[in-house]
This record gives C-alpha cells, structure tokens and sequence, in this order.
C-alpha cells in the first residue's frame, strides 16, 4: 500500500470517528447482551453439573447403604457358620469324651475352608491337643491368654471372639473364636479355637460389583477393624481406616475425607449394624470413582461452553460490526436524503417518487406518491402533505387519467420515459404545457415534471413568427415550403390531388407609384382577407412576398373544382378595393394553376409550374387563369 492511499484511509477512518463515538452504544448493547448470554450459559452448566454431581452422590449413598446390607446379611451368615463349627465340636469332643481328632477329619474333607479357617482343640492346661494345623513340638501354652482364662474361670461364656491378633502359626493376621469345652463334671476341659483368616471373613467380593477402590470391612463397636477388602481382586487386610472411625448410629451413610483412610482417599461409606453379632459391616465407595463419570462430563460440559462463550463472542464482534455499519450506512443515506431534500426542495421542477400499486392480476392498478417536493405539489394546486401518501390517479380524472396510467405503465416495463404535453382540462396541473420524465426506480418510478408553458409560448411565437407574413398575418413561404411536403404526401396516400394556385395581383406597382407605399399596404391586406374568404377551412392562402399570394387547396378531385375557384378569384379581385384612406383601387389577378401530383410531387417543382403557368396568363393578357401545360 502506498503511503497516500494509507494516508487516504486513515482520513476516511478519521472522518467516522464522530459517528462511532456516538454510536458506541451498539458496541455497548451487543456487549452486554454477549456477557448476559455467556454469563447464563455457564449458569446453566454449573447448574447442571451440580445436578449431576448431586444425582451420583445420591446413587452412591443408596448404592454404598444397599452394598452394606448385603455385606451384613453374608457376614452374618459367615460368623454363624463359624459359631456353628465350634458348638458342633463341642459336642462331638464332649461325646467322644476328648476323642476329636482334627487332623483326621482335615483329612476327610470336613473343612472346606481350611486355607481360611483354622480349628484347634486346646486343653485345660493350656496346650494344643489337636488341629487342623501342623502342631510344631515347642507349641507354646496359651493358658495365660485372656480369652483362656475367660472360659476357664467362667463355665457360662459361650462364644468369645477376640479382637484380631498376628497368628503366631500363620504368621497372619487373624481373628480368634473360642468356646469352652466341659468335662462330664461340669468342669474346665478346654477350648476350642477357629482362628479365621482376614479373606474368610471379608470374602463376597463376587457379589457385587466393587471398584478398584471400593473397600468394604468388618469392624467392631469400638470401631476395630477386623478384615477389609479394598477392590475386588485385591488381597484382604485387616483395615483401610487411618484412624479407628466411630458409629453413632446402628447404620449410616456419610462421606469421610480422605484423611480417615491409609490410601488417602475420600469415600462415601455405609454402614450396618449385624443382628446377632457386634460387628458392623462397612462398605466404602470411592468419591474419585464415583466422580469419574461426573469429570469426563464436567470436561465435556466445559469444553462445550468455551465453545459457545467464543461463538457468543465471535457473534456479538459480528453484530456490533454489522450494527455499526448498517448504522453508518443509515447515516450516509440520511445526509444523502437530506442533500437530496435540500436539493430536490430548491429545485424548479417539480419531483415525485412514486411507488406501484399492482393488481391481484399483477397489473399496474396505480401509484402511491410517497415523496415529493414543495414545486410538486404545488404544480398540482396541493400541499406536500395533501400529495405524500396520496395516489396518484387521485390528481386525474377521465380520459385523461387512463391515458395517464398508459404512459406511467410502459414505463414501468422499459424503464424511462421522456414526453412535452400540452396539459388538457382534465388535469389538475397548474401549467399549460408540461415537460415530462419518468424514470424507472426499484418498484415504482421517479417522476419529474416542469412547467415549460412560457418557453412553449414563446416558441410557438417565435414559430408563427417565422411562418407569418408579418403585413397580411397570412402564413408565409417559409411555413409553406414546410406545409407543402407533407400535403403533397397526404393526397398521394388517398389517391385525391392538391391544387398550387399562383396568384399574381396585375399592375400593383401602379398603386404604390401613384397612391404611396402603404395604400399598397393596405391593398394587400384588403386582396389577403378577400382571398382568405374564398377558401374552405382546410384550404390555405400563403404570401409569398411582395404581390404574390399562393392558395393551396387540399382533396381535389375534379379539375373544375379548382377553375371554379380561380375563376371565383379572379372575379372577386376585379372588384374595386375601398381602402380606409377612402380611395377605391382597381386591381386584378393572374393566376397559375399546377396539380399534385400530375405537374410536380415536390414543393419546388411544384411552385415552379405554377409560377410558370401563371407567367403564361399574364402573357395573356392578364386577369385570367392558367394551368400548367408543361415546359413546351
Ligand atoms: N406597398 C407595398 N408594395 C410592395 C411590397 N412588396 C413589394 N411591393 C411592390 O410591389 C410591386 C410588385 O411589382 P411587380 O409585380 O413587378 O409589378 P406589377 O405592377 O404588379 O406588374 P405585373 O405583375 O407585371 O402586373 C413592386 O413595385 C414592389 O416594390 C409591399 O410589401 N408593400
């Protein structure tokens, strides 16, 4: 770009200036309608993500609260089963009176769940009679132990589980269930013991669907946990807590943070008090996991209203640009109206915009004056706002209007239209001649008319000046020579023909010589109005120039008809003339005759033969008539 062109937009941008300053507002309202919208857009996605989150949370509660009554129901059905094994072998080793061999029922299948569970027989001293396990040699006595001497000093207890303790056998964490064993006396035998493994008791993982770190956990009143599993596939362990949590109720649900768990994460947990044992069954949810579903749609969500916040942008930048302009052309156009106004409002013509009115059969019914200026309506005797918004037919009446509606319509169909009119009575124009232009404009038609009468008036003058004889106000050669052509033309079209009489008054000089210059005067136009009164209307009588007159006569078509008006001629210019100085005048008149289109079918030649003819009667003798008999 050329540094004269940069300087050249800089100035067209310079020049807006004003206009975008006061029309910064629509910047402004495109503006604020865009922050409103993008402000209600993330309203609404806010809104629905909460939503979202709200409904998983409540899933998760009601699925972490059912997870946890299944969990009680398998737990139940778990301990009871061990409570089961330690009352059968109670009976059976009291039966038996001590003859339980654990080993040998190991070896008839009797335990199922050996790897799990763990049954020994201790006796009353403390050592280990028998077990499913392999008893080592050096089997430490457990009569110190507190459980021991529970059954041992109290015959009543029945099933006692101790809080979970390192197997020394195992060498992994379990949980010890013991029942007292009586002699047949009532006293001190021993116990049994099942020592459950951690899997044994957190083992339903199959029954519902955990994730990876959903956990559920067998946990005491004090809150002790006993087995937990964390995911399906995962091994037990004996807790998830960091810290041992607390039940106020029987059951529950709420979140923990992340910090009550060793893994460190959040979870929902429900809870759930055993009918016939004092443990809970806990079941965990992971708040990460639940939430998984809820990010992928939270990012979705997001990614989708960033979209839209550009778009929205990328919309109100678009709106308020095409608002500016549509502002900036408005304006232009309304300096243009006004110019045009200011313009049109001054001028001498008068100014119509005029805009179709169409039918049902889509043709041109009318047209409605939608703009006009003050020479306008005035042409047509009303005021501007009489004439806007009138029709225009409304201004015509008659003839005239359809003629009217005639013209405007070709004009619609070419495009233009130029015409000079001689205004008729009909019209309410104030004029009497009209110059008229129309030119086709969108759907209607801009129309200009000026009132050219007094330039018409004045041509007309100056063209009867030029085809008058100025003495006699006959019409002259000049306007004959026009007029001729065109007669000539219109007897030769019907067939009729034209008669081209030369008359010639005989002696005139003698008048002017012996009366003066303007008794002559006077004789001519005496011989112009007694010539003019011979002839019918549609005939004509011309002066030609001094004493020379023409009389043209039109749809001859009997030669006697033309002798009979030379002869009526001739007769009437043998009259004495009285003129109004009182002296009577004595002239006569030759006259020569040719025919159209027989001796000529031009003007010239025309006038010619019948100077010629008449030539020929003043050579014989004057005050007669010749017709042209050719050059011979
Ligand atoms: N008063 C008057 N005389 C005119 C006018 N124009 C021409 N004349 C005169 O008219 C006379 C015409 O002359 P001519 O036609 O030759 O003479 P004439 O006496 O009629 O002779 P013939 O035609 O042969 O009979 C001339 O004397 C002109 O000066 C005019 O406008 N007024």
């Amino acid at each position: 770009m050329r540094k004269a062109d940069i300087r050249l937009s800089l100035a067209a941008y310079a020049d807006r200036f004003p206009f975008l300053r006061s029309s910064l507002y629509l910047v402004l309202v495109w503006l604020l309608a865009c922050v409103l919208l993008i402000f209600a857009l993330w309203m609404r996605v806010s809104a629905r993500l909460e939503m979202e989150q709200q409904t998983l949370r409540e899933n998760s509660y009601k699925e972490a609260t059912s997870f946890s009554r299944i969990y009680a129901r398998q737990l139940e059905r778990s301990l009871e089963q061990i409570n089961q094994i330690t009352l059968t072998l109670k009976y059976y080793w009291q039966d038996t009176r001590g003859g339980l061999r654990l080993e040998k029922q190991l070896g008839q299948g009797l335990y199922p769940s050996v790897n799990l569970l763990h049954v020994s027989v201790v006796n009353a001293s403390g050592a280990l009679v028998t077990s499913t396990l392999p008893i080592p040699k050096d089997s430490p006595s457990i009569a110190d132990r507190e459980y021991f001497l529970l059954h041992k000093n109290n015959p009543a207890t029945g099933l006692i589980i101790s809080k979970p303790v390192l197997g020394l056998r195992l060498g992994r964490v379990i949980t010890l269930f013991t029942r007292r064993l009586d002699a047949p006396d009532g006293s001190f035998a021993g116990i049994i013991v099942v020592a459950a493994e951690t899997a044994y008791l957190a083992s339903f993982n199959d029954e519902f669907a955990l994730r990876k770190s959903d956990f559920f956990s067998m946990v005491d009143k004090e809150g002790t946990s006993f087995a937990s599993q964390i995911g399906k596939n995962s091994n037990t362990l004996q807790t998830v807590f960091s810290t041992s949590p607390t039940f106020a109720a029987d059951d529950g649900v709420l979140r923990m943070p992340a910090e009550k768990f060793v893994d460190g994460q959040a979870r929902v947990i429900a809870w759930q008090k055993l009918e016939n044992y004092p443990f809970l069954s806990v079941v965990g949810l992971s708040e990460q996991e639940i939430l998984a579903s809820y990010h992928a749609t939270e990012a979705l969500y997001y990614r989708m209203a960033m979209a839209g916040t550009a778009l929205l942008i990328l919309f109100a930048c678009i709106g308020a640009y095409l608002s500016m302009r549509l502002a900036w052309r408005k304006q232009r156009e309304e300096e243009v109206r006004g110019t045009y106004h200011l313009a049109i409002d001054g001028a001498r013509e008068g100014f119509y915009m005029l805009r179709t009115i169409y039918n049902q059969q889509r043709e041109v019914q009318d047209f409605f004056i939608e703009d006009c200026n003050g020479r306008g309506a005035a042409l047509v005797g009303r005021s501007k706002e009489e004439l806007i918004g009138s029709r225009l037919l409304q201004n015509y009446t008659g003839a005239f209007a359809e003629q009217v509606l005639t013209i405007f319509r070709k004009a619609m169909e070419t495009g233009f239209h130029e015409d000079v009119f001689r205004v008729s009575p009909d019209s309410q124009l104030r004029a009497k001649w009209i110059h008229r232009r129309l030119v086709r404009s969108g759907t209607g038609l801009a129309m200009t008319l000026r009132d050219i009468s007094e330039a018409k008036e004045q041509e007309l003058l100056l063209s009867n000046l030029a085809n008058m004889d100025a003495l006699t106000a006959l019409p002259n050669r000049y306007w004959m020579m026009n007029f001729l052509p065109l007669a000539i033309q219109r007897v030769k079209n019907n067939g009729s023909q034209l008669a081209l009489l030369f008359v010639d008054l005989d002696d005139f000089k003698i008048i002017n010589d012996s009366f003066g210059h303007q008794a002559g005067d006077l004789l001519l136009q005496a011989a112009a109005l007694r010539l003019k009164s011979l002839i019918r209307g549609s005939d004509h009588v011309v002066r030609l120039g001094g004493d020379e007159f023409t009389v043209i006569l039109e749809q001859i078509n009997d030669v006697q008809d033309v002798s009979h008006i030379s002869e009526l001629i001739i007769n009437a210019m043998n009259e004495p003339f009285t003129l109004i100085d009182g002296h009577s005048h004595q002239v006569h008149a030759s006259i020569g005759i040719s025919m159209s289109p027989a001796d000529g079918e031009d003007a010239a030649t025309l006038l010619k033969h019948a100077d010629h003819a008449m030539y020929e009667a003043k050579k014989n003798g004057k005050g007669n008539y010749r017709f042209y008999q050719g050059r011979g």
